[in-house]
């Protein structure tokens, strides 16, 4: 039975919970619209990660989508329809506007990229339809599961744009195949969950939406088990090696773990190592 996670309660479109110690479980809370998003659930999406992302009672994250359906149908399209960028985006010449725009993706992109920066694994269960802006946010996760019967797509060329918040960024880098990439985000053809985990998209397929969330639950938990500041490190310096040269990585590894090696962490994993107790370890 999972408790509740009051200092989370306040999110319209979210709901946060505790299945274990450690552990947050955020659902997409939108289930009769197919946990479609308008612009408030993006930024409550963001403000909502940063918030985990230094909370030192959470270890780890869990990311689903509420109902049988959908973890997501991708941006709203009917809310997106009306909104200034658009229909064109507000100003008096094409520069302006354009500025307009700019801001408005790049805000965007910055709430998609909130799960990527939260200091905290996150993993995501993909059930159902997984379209668009769900792949987007899939790509800024750590690791993704998927559900069997799962469909999913890059989907924004067939509503006539190039995917801006994400995948074309991220999905190359996820999967070894960019012919593969190119074939779904040019064709926005759908691919289901064995497709995913052939081409590495997924680390697992499972049965349904519920044993996806009991194998998360159960990985976050074993993560939640280990020193934060390994796994926080660890989190930190795959990102950094995923953009960057080996001799660079090399180098911010060495760096960052100048300060994190002095950590009591690890005399207490050690400690537990030889003696074949289970190790605790303070806040991060
Ligand atoms: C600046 C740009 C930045 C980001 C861009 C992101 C791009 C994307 O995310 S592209 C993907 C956009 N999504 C779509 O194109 C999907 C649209 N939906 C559908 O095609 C269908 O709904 C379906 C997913 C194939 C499911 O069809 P069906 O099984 O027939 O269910 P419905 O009755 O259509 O849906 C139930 C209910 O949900 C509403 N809904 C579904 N998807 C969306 C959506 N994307 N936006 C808004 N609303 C959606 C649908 O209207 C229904 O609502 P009712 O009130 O029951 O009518």
């Amino acid at each position: 039975m999972a408790s509740s996670l009051p200092a989370y309660s306040g999110y319209k479109h979210f709901q946060t919970t505790s299945p274990a110690p450690w552990i947050a479980h955020v659902q997409i809370n939108r289930p009769q619209k197919l946990n479609s998003f308008h612009e408030e659930m993006w930024l409550e999406l963001r403000s909502l990660f940063n918030a985990l992302s230094t909370d030192s009672s959470i270890r780890s994250v869990v990311l689903s989508g509420a109902g049988d359906r959908a973890f997501s149908a991708g941006l709203d399209v009917v809310a997106a329809s009306t909104t200034e960028t658009l229909q064109g985006g507000k100003g008096a010449d094409v520069a302006r506007r354009a500025a307009g725009i700019r801001r408005h993706i790049l805000e965007f992109q910055e709430c998609i990229s909130a799960i990527e920066k939260c200091e905290k694994p996150v993993i995501c269960v993909l059930h159902g339809i997984s379209y668009g802006l769900a792949v987007d946010i899939a790509c800024a996760c750590d690791v993704r599961i998927v559900a069997r019967g799962a469909r999913l797509a890059v989907k924004e060329v067939d509503i006539g744009l190039a995917a801006d918040i994400g995948s074309l960024s991220r999905l190359p880098k996820c999967v070894g195949s960019m012919s593969w990439v190119k074939e779904v985000c040019l064709s926005a053809r759908e691919f289901g969950a064995e497709e995913a985990e052939r081409v590495g998209f997924v680390s697992r397929v499972v049965e349904d939406k519920e044993k996806g969330i009991e194998e998360a639950v159960k990985l976050a938990g074993l993560i939640a088990t280990k020193s934060p500041v390994a796994v926080q490190g660890t989190k930190e310096i795959l990102n950094h090696a995923r953009d960057h040269p080996v001799e660079d990585s090399l180098r911010y590894t060495a760096i960052w773990n100048s300060a994190n090696l002095q950590t009591d962490d690890i005399k207490a994993a050690l400690f537990s190592t030889m003696k074949k107790t289970k190790p605790e370890f303070a806040k991060l």
